[in-house]
């Protein structure tokens, strides 16, 4: 496999010896224009790298931090192709999470929007009915999440792939993993063998068995930066506690940081939910994202999150990979995350495209371990975040308030979904905001800055 490999400090000198622009990669004028309208006045480090590479014909594998343009990097040569060949059904692109779909979707429309593109998602949650309709349609791009693409597959008459050109692997190592493998051979067996290929990620699977699934030809390699590298902009902390507080110190880090858009990362969607219930009883407004949410409360809380009706975001790794929303400014890990290459990819939510960021990770006498792989993965160690151990105690009280009814909530939700009426998270959230306030009036508010 060719290699292209860069690193920042070659990027920098290559820079001040001739200035790259999207021109000067090949990319056509109208393509250009788009560009600078968008704002992109030049080239990321990635899109330096690939868009030329996947112009002149190649299949590309493409390695580069979170938050660097790698959308594009794969956008801009699928449509200049589809310029010189104008085709329907040209395009197919997977990644794995139903909101990362619509993302793509956004970019492809954004930059397509001169040529008149015509795009799809295809993700499970919402009705097959719509999606057949618009994939009747042809469009030119199809952007899906495994699962769902292959119920059309097998469900919608007379849908095919079979005149596919590109095939684009977003969070590449994601599909290529065990969770996606009967869903992606399916696939691979009705696309054409002769296509392009492209594998996007911010990590990347290095076991060559798992690569060669993906059928490419000749893929060069482009690389920007370290293996594993997060942004220089985002300062990373760790926070070592006693489990049984983590809690109270999320309840302080929060206090501490309010006025900052913040995504707080748990392991499960209990835990999720719990904690959004948690933060809300303490007066403190927070959204949920998880998986056992329904479609169009996901997209709804995501909405309200981008739009900063809500500064907090609490989610499952559903939201860890690809979610460009600019405006983060902290991540919150509450639970480590189990696989390390997911931390790389949950802290990449924030110091995006160029900004500052930071990120605080709870560490508690069962996951040092899991935390020693991470700093291992990133190769460096972080520095400890700095709490006044005695403040987060004042917090105690409240807390344990705010817990007893988050159990409460929880429990409400369990047997309401056991009889008939089926409550879905965000809505129970909802409701019981109302409380939320009762008890934030009782209890003294909690400061926000
Ligand atoms: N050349 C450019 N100039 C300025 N902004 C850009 C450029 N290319 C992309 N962007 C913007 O940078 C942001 C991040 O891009 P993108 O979402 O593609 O990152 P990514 O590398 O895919 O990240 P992740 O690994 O988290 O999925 C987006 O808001 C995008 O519009």
């Amino acid at each position: 496999m060719a290699e292209i490999s860069t690193s920042s400090d070659d990027v920098t000198k290559a820079s001040t010896e001739a200035v790259v622009t999207f021109q000067s990669l090949g990319v056509v004028d109208v393509l250009c224009e788009t560009c600078d309208k968008l704002g992109w006045k030049k080239p990321s480090k990635i899109q330096e790298e690939a868009i030329p590479v996947a112009l002149q014909g190649n299949d590309v594998i493409g390695l580069a931090e979170t938050g660097s343009g790698k959308t594009g990097a794969f956008c801009i040569p699928v449509l200049q192709a589809l310029l010189e060949n104008p085709q329907r059904l040209f395009a197919l692109v997977l990644t794995p999470t139903r909101e990362l779909a619509f993302q793509i979707e956004e970019q492809f429309k954004a930059l397509g929007s001169a040529i008149g593109i015509k795009t799809c998602v295809v993700v499970g949650g919402v009705d097959m009915m719509g999606q057949q309709i618009i994939l009747a349609k042809k469009p030119h791009v199809v952007v899906a999440t495994p699962g769902r693409l292959v119920d059309h597959l097998e469900k919608t008459k007379g849908f095919t792939l079979r005149s596919i050109k590109f095939l684009v692997l977003d969070e590449a190592d994601r599909i290529l993993n065990m969770d996606f493998e009967s869903e992606l051979d399916t696939i691979l067996k009705v696309i054409p063998r002769e296509r392009r290929t492209f594998l996007f990620s911010a990590t990347m699977t290095g076991k060559v068995k798992k690569l060669q699934r993906a059928a490419l030809t000749k893929p060069v390699k482009c690389a920007v930066n370290n293996k594993y590298h997060t942004v220089d902009k985002l300062f990373q902390y760790y926070l070592f506690l006693p489990s049984k507080d983590k809690d109270c110190y999320l309840a302080a880090v929060v206090n501490e940081l309010a006025g900052n858009a913040m995504i707080i990362f748990c392991g499960t969607c209990a835990n999720t939910q719990r904690t959004a219930l948690i933060l809300r009883n303490l007066g403190i407004s927070a959204v949920p994202l998880h998986g056992q949410m329904s479609q169009a409360k996901r997209l709804g809380a995501l909405n309200k999150f981008k739009s900063a009706t809500k500064s907090i975001l609490v989610a499952t790794d559903v939201a860890s990979r690809g979610l460009d929303i600019p405006h983060v400014d902290v991540v919150i890990n509450m639970d480590v995350p189990a696989r390390s290459k997911d931390y790389i990819h949950r802290v990449g939510r924030t110091a995006r495209a160029g900004r500052f960021g930071k990120s605080v990770t709870f560490v508690t006498q069962y996951d040092v371990e899991l935390y020693q792989r991470i700093e291992e993965l990133i190769g460096k160690k972080l520095p400890e975040y700095e709490m006044e151990h005695n403040e987060v105690k004042v917090l105690q009280e409240r807390v344990a308030e705010a817990q007893r009814l988050a159990r409460l909530e929880m429990k409400e939700r369990g047997s309401k979904k056991r009889g008939a009426v089926a409550s879905d998270s965000e809505e129970l959230a909802d409701q019981n905001i109302g409380k939320h306030k009762i008890y934030a009036k009782k209890g003294k508010k909690m400061k926000r800055k």
